[in-house]
């Protein structure tokens, strides 16, 4: 590792790997000190199995007993099945994509459920988690807001912890991060060595200052989280970045055929990052063999992104309402 990405992983890596290692009292303290407002966000499509445990444990500890979090949003990312529903029986605020900013249309994927996020919560600091995580991640809220109320530089924080993997009743203690460790690291540490220091670039939990997510564009499908760790570390210098270690993380798994599509995504972020002077095709040709030959399946894998939040007119006005 380069010894700035060292310095920092060594500086800005903290451990919250339990409810035993938090203080919520003096979280809840250091939050009414800053007079913040805590947004918790969580991006679902078709998530009906594991959306309602999940909100009724954090409703359960951190709204109704530490009151840590103001809003406990889930994002209904264009779902099919019963996710709102149990969603909102478990106690969380529930908006569809489609409902928030309709003047902007909707485009598909995680990233666009992410930006609207913005425009449909009004919290300073801001909580990501996935939807599909499996076990007791009730210490993930206060996990990840420490370091924010901890240090007023630290901007953006990404949560770290090993990634068991579960197929077909087998579990691979450190299979999981399959795009993580095959794609997105590679790449970063080739193109954005100062970036090696991350443990899980693309972990879908972390946190971050509304002021700084709001300046930095959304790219809208599963290179949401690669663009944003670049974007903000351009934004703000690696100084305002952290990463604090969760333990560890289960959730549902995607099959190789749908993580190749997500690794084609993060790849194409990365290279426009870098200011890729050979376009990209933007498409991944996959194949599938039907017993007789080979076929061939493409899926758009080019870049699509939301601008930063802070230059939409409407978003600007709801700000301003909120403010007055
Ligand atoms: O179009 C999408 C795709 C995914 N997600 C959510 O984003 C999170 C991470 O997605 P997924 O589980 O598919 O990714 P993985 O964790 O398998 O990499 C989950 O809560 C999904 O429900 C979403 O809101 N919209
Ligand atoms: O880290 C990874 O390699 C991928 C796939 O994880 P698994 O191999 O299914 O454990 O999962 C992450 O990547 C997505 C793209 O950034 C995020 O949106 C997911 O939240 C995250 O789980």
């Amino acid at each position: 590792m380069r010894p700035d990405a060292r310095a920092w992983f060594q500086h800005r890596t903290t451990s919250a790997t339990s409810l035993a290692a938090i203080d919520p009292a003096a979280l809840l303290r250091a939050k009414r000190r800053g007079g913040h407002r805590v947004s918790v966000v969580l991006p679902a499509r078709n998530e009906e199995a594991t959306v309602g445990r999940l909100v009724a444990d954090l409703h359960e500890r951190w709204v109704r007993r530490v009151p840590l979090v103001d809003e406990l949003v889930v994002v209904d990312s264009d779902s099919t099945d019963g996710t709102a529903e149990v969603a909102r029986g478990a106690g969380a605020d529930v908006v569809a994509t489609t409902e928030i900013l309709p003047g902007h249309g909707t485009r598909p994927g995680k990233g666009e459920a992410l930006w609207k996020s913005l425009a449909a919560t009004t919290g300073d600091l801001v909580v990501f988690l996935d939807a599909d995580l499996l076990g007791d991640v009730a210490h993930y809220v206060p996990g990840l807001l420490g370091p924010l109320l901890a240090d007023p530089q630290v901007r953006y924080v990404k949560g770290c912890y090993t990634r068991p993997l579960e197929v077909d009743g087998t579990t691979v203690p450190a299979g999981g991060g399959r795009v993580t460790e095959l794609t997105a690291r590679p790449l970063l540490n080739a193109l954005w060595p100062e970036l090696a220091g991350f443990v899980q670039p693309l972990g879908g939990e972390y946190a971050g200052r509304r002021s700084a997510l709001e300046q930095v564009p959304f790219v809208s499908a599963y290179g949401v989280e690669v663009g944003l760790l670049i974007d903000l570390l351009q934004l703000g210098g690696l100084s305002t970045l952290a990463q604090v270690d969760l333990g560890v993380r289960r959730h549902t798994s995607q099959s190789q055929e749908a993580l190749g599509a997500m690794a084609g995504q993060v790849v194409s972020t990365v290279l426009a990052r870098a200011g890729n002077r050979r376009a990209t095709s933007g498409l991944l040709t996959q194949f599938r063999h039907d017993g007789a030959g080979f076929v061939p399946r493409s899926s758009t894998v080019a870049v699509d992104e939301r601008p930063p939040m802070a230059t939409v007119a409407e978003y600007r006005s709801l700000q301003a309402d909120m403010v007055s």
